[in-house]
């Protein structure tokens, strides 16, 4: 196949030819998801198989195959300008969904999900002359999630006791879970299968929550800072014990030993101290675990009602985050006793953005969308049908994956 029939005019990297942009605009960041295939690139293999693309059958129709990379970015929604600036210098809205020559640029229309879907559709209109096609969050969450857990190899894992554990998902026996996605806000969403789904509760105290409250008591600038100074904290200097009201012992008449939280922050009251003679490593180490303990709670507790075993946590107040990751886990086995299980998902923030990103093909809005992401990789990567993702660690940002589309 010629690959050169999808070619995107006007990219700034003339070997890489981009297509497929989806967006999620939340409260706090802006996710975007695009596929390329780079065929300029011959040393690497992705590269040149992406050459040599075979067509594949559909019916009676036959659709090329294009090999290439998802790609994952995200910027603070504040400053949605840099995410135009980024849009507009890598080209990627030209391609959303045309072909060459087949639609007029103001015609371009990408999905975008996410509540700025919304808010900003008529400044990407304006600033780009694009469409936001609007596609429901908790459908993008749940498309977005359901598509890792059963196409990417070592998607989800557990967190317990500082050790990761990739988990075997069996396509057969993946519903029903729990779908927590933790980002300004959070949704608990009860999924069924593919597309069936309930968003069961939620809660107001969530990623926005830590942040907003972080930056206001800790005078950090940024929410990796307020992240990395919590390594250095000690909770305890914040939050009140069992112990601290049990005289050093535990109360073990309920089972609470004494080095557990009786109350959150619950020490500042007793001190004769101003805010400011508290370290903000300290706040920012109780804020976070009192965040993440309440998530962790309610999580279980919404398991509980419907009888769900398995618990997926997604957002980006994740961030892979050890001590945020431990604290879930734990909150999670503590009160299930151990019945329930926490997990992980390595590409956590962008289910809504791939979630979107899948919609093209449900949509089929004209005849150059992508048919399908399949789950086919290049042979070094190909575990049985599943994508391999070439790190085992965090997924760190602008990191890609390898993939094949079915284009038309
Ligand atoms: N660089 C960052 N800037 C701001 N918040 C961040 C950043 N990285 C992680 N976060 C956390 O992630 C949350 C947003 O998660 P996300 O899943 O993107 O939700 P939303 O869709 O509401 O933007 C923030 O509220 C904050 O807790
Ligand atoms: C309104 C939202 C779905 C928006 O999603 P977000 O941008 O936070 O990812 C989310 O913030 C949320 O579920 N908030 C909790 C609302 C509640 O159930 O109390």
């Amino acid at each position: 196949m010629d690959l050169g029939e999808f070619q995107i005019p006007g990219n700034s990297d003339p070997n890489q030819k981009t297509s497929h942009l989806s967006l999620d605009i939340g409260g706090s960041l802006i996710k975007l998801v695009y596929f390329s295939t780079n065929d300029g690139d011959d040393d690497d293999e992705l590269g040149r198989l992406g050459k040599e693309s075979v067509g594949v059958s559909n019916g009676n129709r036959s659709f090329p195959v294009l090999k290439g990379r998802l790609h994952f970015s995200k910027f603070e929604t504040c400053k949605i300008n840099d995410c135009l600036d980024f849009i507009q210098t890598k080209q990627l809205h030209i391609g959303g969904c045309q072909r060459l020559g087949a639609l007029p640029i103001e015609k371009t229309i990408i999905k975008a999900t996410g509540g700025g879907a919304y808010k900003y559709a008529d400044l990407f209109k304006e600033k780009l002359g694009i469409c936001l096609d609007k596609e429901d969050e908790m459908d993008c969450l749940v498309a977005g999630a359901n598509f890792l857990l059963k196409a990417v190899h070592q998607e989800a894992f557990t967190y317990l006791d500082g050790k990761k554990e990739f988990v075997q998902i069996d396509h057969n026996d993946l519903y029903p879970y729990l779908l927590v996605n933790i980002g300004s806000g959070v949704s608990m969403i009860k999924v069924e299968g593919d597309g069936k789904f309930e968003r069961v509760s939620g809660t107001n105290v969530g990623g926005g929550t830590f942040w907003g409250l972080g930056r206001l008591l800790t005078k950090c600038k940024s929410f990796d800072e307020l992240l990395q100074i919590s390594h250095q904290g000690n909770n305890r200097v914040i939050d009140m014990l069992v112990g601290d009201i049990y005289g050093g012992t535990d109360y073990s008449k309920v089972g609470l030993s004494s080095t557990t939280i009786a109350s959150s922050f619950g020490k500042t009251i007793s001190d004769k101290k101003e805010l400011q003679d508290y370290r903000p490593e300290d706040i920012a180490r109780s804020l976070l675990r009192m965040i993440s303990n309440n998530i962790g709670q309610i999580a279980y507790l919404n398991a509980l009602r419907f009888g769900l075993k398995r618990i997926f946590f997604g957002g980006f107040f994740i961030r892979g985050h050890a001590y945020t990751m431990d604290t879930i886990a734990v909150a999670v086995d503590f009160w299930s006793k151990g019945e329930a299980k926490a997990m992980f998902l390595r590409h956590e923030g962008f289910l809504g953005a791939l979630g979107a990103f899948m919609s093209y093909e449900k949509h089929g809005l004209d005849d150059s969308m992508i048919h399908h992401l399949t789950q086919k990789f290049p042979m070094s990567s190909l575990v049985g049908d599943k994508i391999c993702s070439p790190l085992n660690g965090e997924l760190n940002d602008n990191e890609s994956i390898e993939c094949s589309v079915y284009a038309s």
